[in-house]
C-alpha cells in the first residue's frame, strides 16, 4: 500500500509517496513556501496541495514539519495573525525576561530548554506584550505540523500533536510527558488550549477519503526516524537550519541552553543543537562572489584548506546557538593575500561547519557517544560541505545518498500508525558514501580561531 509523508519545512513542502512495505519512494512533489520569518498557515496549505499531498489515494499520512512555529487560534480556530516561525527572533527580550523570570536552571529542570527566541513560549511572549488584542483573542496554540494535520482531518475533532514537537514549545517537559500550563499562562497571559500529545504509533485521525493521519512530529525526530538513527551516530543537517542530533536513552539538563532535551518520534530522546545559519550563508556568499551553488562549491574546493586564514563567523540572521539573536555576521583575518573568491568561498563552508561542529561538542558535552555523523540536509549536496566536514567534525561523516529524509521518516510513522505494530516497519537503510578525516593539523587551529573570534566579539 502507498503511504505519504510530508515535510513542511522553512523555505519549502515536500511530499514523498512511499511503498509500505519495502520504504521505496514512488513519487514525490515539492512546492516553495514564501520567505520570510512569519507566514500565513494557508500558505503551507497550499504548498502541501500544490506538492499533491492532498491527492488521496494513500491509507495513511505523516505529517513532519518545521519546529516551533506559533501558529495562534482564536475560538473559530482562525490565526489571529501570520505563524512565527522559529528563525524569527523578534522575541528574544522575551526569551531572556523569562528566563529571567524562572531561571536557566528552573527551565532546564521543567521543559529541557532555556528559552531562546526560537522556541513558541517566546513568541507568545511577544505577542502578549506588542499584540495585546490579538494575545487576548488566543484560545488555543498549535505548531505548523499539528495545524496541517488536523487540516487533513478536515478540521475535525481534537487538534492532536506529538512528543517531539511538543517537546520544542517550552511549555512541555519531554521527561514527563506532561504540559506546563503555567508556564504558558506566565507567557500569554492567559491559559489556551493545547493539542493532545499523542503516542508514536497512534492515529491521529483519518482524512476525507478515508487515509489514516498518524501523530506526525518535528522535522528532526522525523529524519531520525528516516534515517534509521543509531545510537553512535549523531545528525547534522544543513537546511534553513543547522540542526546537530542524536538518540538518546534519557533527557538532558543543559542550563547553558545550547542543547534541548527535545523527544524523540519512538518514545525515547533527542538532545538537539541548532543553528540558525546553515545553507543560506552559502546561498549568500554565491550571492556576493556573483556566482550560484555550483560556483562557490569549485572556488570552495580550489582554496587553501583553511580559507587562508578568513574567518567568517556568519551570524547573518543573528544566531540561535550562540544565543546572540541581534548578532551580525563577521569576516575576519583580511590580507591582501586571503583576500581572493576561492578563500571566501572557503570561509563560508568553514563558518558553518565550525558552528555545527561546536554544536557536536556540547551534545558531546551532554553525553551523546558519536563516532559518525549522518550528513543530511540541502547544504549536504555541497561537495566542499562533505569534504571539508570530517576533517572539522573530526569524525567520519556518512552521506546518505539526496533524498528528503525528514518527510521519509514521516512516511514511515505513517507505515507504523497503518500497522498496529510494536515497532516502525524495517526500511533498509540508505546507501551512504563515506568521508574521511584526514587528520591534517589545521582543523585545530581553524577551531580554536573560530571560538578566539567568536569570544572576542561576542562573548560578554
Ligand atoms: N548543492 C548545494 N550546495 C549548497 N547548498 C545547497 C545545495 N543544494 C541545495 N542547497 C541549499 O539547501 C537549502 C534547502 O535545503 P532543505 O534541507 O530543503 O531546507 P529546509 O528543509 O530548511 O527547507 C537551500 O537553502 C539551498 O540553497
Ligand atoms: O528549530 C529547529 C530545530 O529546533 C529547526 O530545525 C526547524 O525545525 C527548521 O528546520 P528546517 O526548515 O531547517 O528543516
Amino acid at each position: 500500500m502507498a503511504v505519504v509523508g510530508i515535510d513542511s519545512s522553512t523555505q519549502s513542502c515536500k511530499v514523498l509517496t512511499v511503498d509500505d512495505d519495502t520504504g521505496r519512494v514512488l513519487r514525490a512533489g515539492q512546492a516553495p513556501h514564501p520567505d520570510g520569518t512569519e507566514v500565513d498557515p494557508e500558505a503551507w496549505w497550499r504548498a502541501l496541495a500544490d506538492a499533491g499531498g492532498t491527492a488521496g489515494g494513500a491509507a495513511a499520512i505523516g505529517v513532519g514539519a518545521q519546529q516551533h512555529g506559533m501558529v495562534a487560534l482564536d475560538d473559530a480556530d482562525r490565526p489571529v495573525r501570520p505563524a512565527l516561525l522559529w528563525n524569527d527572533v523578534r522575541s528574544a527580550p522575551q526569551a531572556e525576561a523569562l528566563t529571567e523570570k524562572y531561571g536557566a536552571d528552573g527551565w532546564a529542570a521543567s521543559v529541557g530548554l532555556v528559552p531562546v527566541a526560537s522556541y513558541t513560549v517566546t513568541k507568545l511572549a511577544w505577542l502578549a506584550e506588542h499584540e495585546p488584542a490579538h494575545a487576548a483573542r488566543v484560545a488555543r496554540v498549535l505548531l505548523p505540523h499539528d495545524w496541517l494535520t488536523w487540516r487533513l482531518r478536515g478540521g475535525r475533532g481534537e487538534p492532536t500533536t506529538d512528543r517531539s514537537d511538543a517537546s520544542g514549545t517550552g511549555y512541555f517537559s519531554a521527561a514527563t510527558g506532561d504540559y506546563r500550563h503555567d508556564l504558558l499562562t506566565a507567557a500569554l497571559g492567559h491559559d489556551a488550549a493545547l493539542p493532545t500529545v499523542l503516542a508514536p504509533a497512534a492515529v491521529a485521525g483519518e482524512t476525507a477519503d478515508g487515509a489514516l493521519l498518524a501523530a506526525g512530529a518535528g522535522d528532526n525526530a522525523a529524519a531520525a526516524l528516516g534515517l534509521g538513527l543509531s545510537p553512535g551516530q549523531a545528525v547534522v543537517s544543513i537546511g534553513t537550519s543547522g540542526a546537530v542530533f542524536a538518540l538518546a536513552g534519557s533527557p538532558v539538563t543543559d542550563p547553558t541552553g545550547a542543547v534541548a532535551s527535545f523527544a524523540d518520534a519512538t518514545g525515547r530522546f533527542l538532545p538537539l543543537s541548532c543553528t540558525l545559519n546553515a545553507s543560506r550563508v552559502l546561498a549568500a556568499t554565491a550571492r556576493m562572489l556573483g556566482t550560484d551553488l555550483a560556483g562557490l562549491d569549485a572556488l570552495a574546493t580550489s582554496a587553501a584548506p583553511d580559507a587562508g586564514g578568513l574567518t567568517l563567523l556568519p551570524y547573518l540572521d543573528g544566531e540561535r546557538t550562540p544565543n546572540l539573536p541581534d548578532a551580525t555576521g563577521s569576516l575576519l583575518g583580511l590580507t591582501r593575500a586571503a583576500m581572493t573568491p576561492e578563500n571566501l568561498a572557503r570561509a563560508s563552508v568553514l563558518g558553518v561547519l565550525c558552528g555545527l561542529a561546536d554544536a557536536l561538542d556540547e551534545l558531546r558535552a551532554h553525553g551523546a557517544a558519536i563516532d559518525t555523523v549522518l550528513l543530511i540536509g540541502g547544504g549536504s549536496r555541497s561537495a566542499a560541505i562533505r569534504v571539508a566536514a570530517p576533517d572539522v567534525f573530526g569524525v567520519p561523516v556518512l552521506v546518505p545518498e539526496p533524498a528528503e529524509y525528514v518527510a521519509l521518516g514521516a512516511a514511515r510513522q505513517a507505515a507504523w500508525a497503518l500497522s498496529g505494530a510494536a515497532e516502525p516497519p524495517a526500511w533498509p537503510r540508505p546507501d551512504a558514501t563515506r568521508y574521511e578525516p584526514a587528520g591534517a593539523g589545521w582543523p585545530a587551529e581553524l577551531r580554536a580561531r573560530y571560538r578566539a573570534a567568536r569570544h572576542r566579539l561576542h562573548e560578554r
